[in-house]
């Protein structure tokens, strides 16, 4: 089990990460990513996978040909928890390697 951030750490940690924007309902973080085709969006999607499953924390997502829209969100926290920050910056990590 893990908590819902409060207000300062929430803005705290989304300083940190300026391509991802808060969301409400459900409360969390979503980012769009544009690959040049659909064969590079499921690449991705699959590198995530593996990291969702690895930290047994996954995302609610959406895949349309070269894009992939990712919403992090904490369902059994209620909103956004510091599992949704670590995520979002291992997602961010496969982008820059
Ligand atoms: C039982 C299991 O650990 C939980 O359901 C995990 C699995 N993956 C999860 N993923 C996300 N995004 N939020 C969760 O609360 C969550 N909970």
């Amino acid at each position: 089990m893990v908590d819902r951030l409060d207000d300062a750490a929430r803005a705290r940690a989304l300083a940190d990460l300026p391509e991802w924007r808060l969301v409400d309902e459900p409360e969390g973080i979503s980012r769009r990513f544009i690959f040049g085709d659909f064969s590079a969006a499921f690449a991705f999607m699959a590198r995530v996978a593996l990291l969702a499953e690895k930290a047994d924390h996954h995302p609610d997502w959406s895949n349309v040909y070269n894009r992939v829209d990712i919403l992090l969100t904490t369902h059994d926290a209620g909103g956004l928890s510091q599992r949704d920050i670590d995520m979002a910056r291992a997602i961010d990590a496969l982008l820059a390697a």
